[in-house]
């Protein structure tokens, strides 16, 4: 609910006058009951002339325009501030995924955010544009019409309450039937059955691959199965009380009728009063009804604002501009420590230093912990210990926006988007224009292969980069990181998909590329390294050793072990 608040202060002005709308709207539909009112009357007791008849008719009909206006007025208004709320929400969360720490967002399945994203935040629609105008206004107008019945015969009012009191109270006992549990329940097997979905399209590949297809439907269709299931026996458990107390709350006018001729009969109330109670009690049914049409919505919104809140409660990386200076790129890590999860050192005591304008490697046996370093200069994550510095300025003291200007990491995975192949490229830089895109795809080894495709540079890549291959997907995003000229390229293991004719190609256009700029290469094939600057030697999160390859040969027994078998291996 909290949220709620927040993003309805922030539109404040919009959403008061949505509501001041819609009680106009509810108060003149009430106002024109209370003229119906008046009509009978004047008709039961024959002391009106035909003026006053077409008069109170007039009345009646600007009532039912006021309240047409009004309601659409609110209506357009609260809606307007609805969208552009949800529009803000969706900007903050997206924000606040790119400033949470990328192995938070990750832990994460696609399917939930996805869920969390369009789903959760498109049901915030009913309760910001709905409830806020029309509960408040349906609660106030029949309230001041109880005030006004209350007035004319307190006794008939209060009788008139009694079917909403017991119709409320079998209702409030549904909701206190772990409603909220159930609810939050509903939630996570939406949730479960959106990532089952999710999986099985992402993992089709994989299924078709090993002939999976009977046992990951299966799962597929379970989630399907145990959602619909789990609906049906929750509404079985609570339809009954629901339908009772629909139907009772708004039966004021089963108490009213022969309490009010038990009245009258004992001459305790006049004919005007009984009879203008009695369209009044169908006046508040309409208001009552959409209220509890309400109350669903207003049970779920907390827990369906909760996850959305969770993540924008989210922790967040440290990283705080304090705008200092970075003339010089070169890297400096002192006695790094980190763990993915609070716990095992992934990555303890690193210290190394990768000069400025110079070309670098990472080496290590798999797993031991080269990505990791990677990712953590790039910013994913926060440090647990120690220093990370560019130029000699902390690079939690840099904003996430400058740290990512001043680095181009190419990963392993090259996710590409579904858009043009030179939209993908322009990604390293929005202001390029057609040419420079071309040229940069010339200087990275793309230019041929990419003329070659059905629509050349216009060709969409599909999902994900689907429909190209890996060697293709991996010089685009190469392409991607050049035009993004940064002064500093993390290449992690940006040639393992290239083929060796496309190697030497690449490593040309490379070396050309990076000519001023400061490069950390994570290499498999220790060949492609040789002619590094400096090479580090991981293992096991430790630096174990470094120099150049020479010098590591004779002193790394790790590395010279590593190089053989590298050698071996490309035999
Ligand atoms: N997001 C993550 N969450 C938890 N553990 C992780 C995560 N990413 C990597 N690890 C673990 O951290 C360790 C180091 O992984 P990392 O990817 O840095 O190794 P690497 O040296 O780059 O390996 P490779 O050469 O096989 O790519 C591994 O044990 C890995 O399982």
């Amino acid at each position: 609910m909290d949220l709620v608040k927040q993003y309805v202060k922030k539109r404040n002005s919009q959403f008061f006058a949505s509501i001041v709308l819609a009680i106009v709207g509810v108060v003149a539909n009430l106002f024109s009951y209370v003229y119906m009112a008046k009509i009978i009357v004047n008709l039961i007791n024959k002391n009106a002339s035909l003026e006053f008849y077409f008069s109170v008719c007039l009345i009646i009909l600007l009532m039912f325009v006021a309240k047409e206006i009004a309601a659409g007025v609110s209506s357009a208004i609260s809606h307007t501030a609805t969208f552009n709320s949800l529009g803000e929400i969706r900007n903050d969360i997206s924000n606040k995924l790119f400033k949470m720490p990328l192995g938070d967002v990750m832990s994460r399945s696609s399917g939930e955010l996805k869920n969390i994203i369009v789903e959760q935040v498109d049901s915030m629609e009913t309760s910001l544009a709905h409830l806020v105008p029309e509960f408040t206004a349906n609660l106030v107008g029949p309230i001041l019409l109880l005030v006004y019945m209350f007035l004319l015969d307190w006794r008939l009012t209060l009788l008139s309450l009694i079917p909403l009191a017991i119709g409320m109270s079998v209702m409030m006992s549904v909701m206190n039937d772990n409603y909220k549990d159930m609810f939050q329940k509903s939630v996570s097997i939406g949730q479960r059955m959106n990532n089952a979905i999710v999986e099985y399209i992402n993992g089709i590949k994989i299924i078709k691959t090993f002939n999976q297809s009977s046992s990951s439907y299966e799962k597929f269709s379970d989630a399907v199965y145990d959602n619909a299931q789990f609906y049906c026996d929750w509404m079985g458990q609570s339809m009954n009380r629901v339908a009772i107390g629909r139907l009772l709350s708004p039966m004021g006018i089963i108490t009213i009728i022969p309490f009010g001729i038990l009245f009258y009969m004992n001459g305790s109330i006049d004919l005007t009063s009984l009879m203008t109670l009695i369209v009044l009690s169908f006046a508040t049914v309409s208001s009552i009804v959409k209220i509890m049409n309400y109350m669903d919505d207003l049970s779920r919104i907390s827990t369906i604002t909760g996850e959305i809140e969770k993540i924008l409660n989210s922790r967040e990386l440290k990283n705080k501009e304090k705008g200092y200076e970075v003339k010089e790129f070169e890297i400096e890590l002192e006695n790094i420590v980190f763990s993915y999860d609070g716990e095992g050192k992934i990555i303890d005591d690193i210290s190394l230093s990768v000069e400025a304008n110079s070309v670098s490697a990472l080496v290590g046996p798999s797993g031991s912990g080269k990505s990791t370093i990677a990712k953590l200069i790039a910013g994913f994550w926060n440090i647990d210990d120690g220093k990370i510095s560019i130029g000699g300025v902390d690079t939690e003291e840099m904003s996430l926006e400058r740290l990512s200007s001043l680095i181009s990491y190419v990963s392993q995975d090259n996710f590409l988007f579904d858009i043009s192949v030179r939209d993908n490229i322009r990604l390293g830089n929005k202001e390029a224009t057609d040419k420079e895109v071309e040229e940069i795809a010339k200087k990275s080894g793309c230019h041929d292969f990419i003329l070659n495709l059905s629509n050349g540079y216009d060709t969409i890549v599909g999902e994900g980069g689907g429909h190209l291959s890996g060697g293709e997907r991996q010089r685009i995003s190469i392409a991607r990181a050049m035009l993004k000229d940064g002064p500093i390229i993390i290449l992690d293991e940006a040639t393992s998909y290239i083929d060796p004719e496309n190697e030497a190609i690449i490593q040309e256009a490379i070396s050309n590329l990076v000519k001023g700029k400061t490069l950390l290469i994570i290499a498999h094939r220790l060949r492609t390294i040789t002619d590094v600057d400096r090479i580090f030697v991981i293992s096991n999160g430790k630096l174990e050793n470094f120099g150049t390859h020479s010098q590591l040969l004779d002193k790394s027994d790790l590395y010279r072990q590593m190089y053989e078998a590298s050698m071996k291996g490309e035999e």
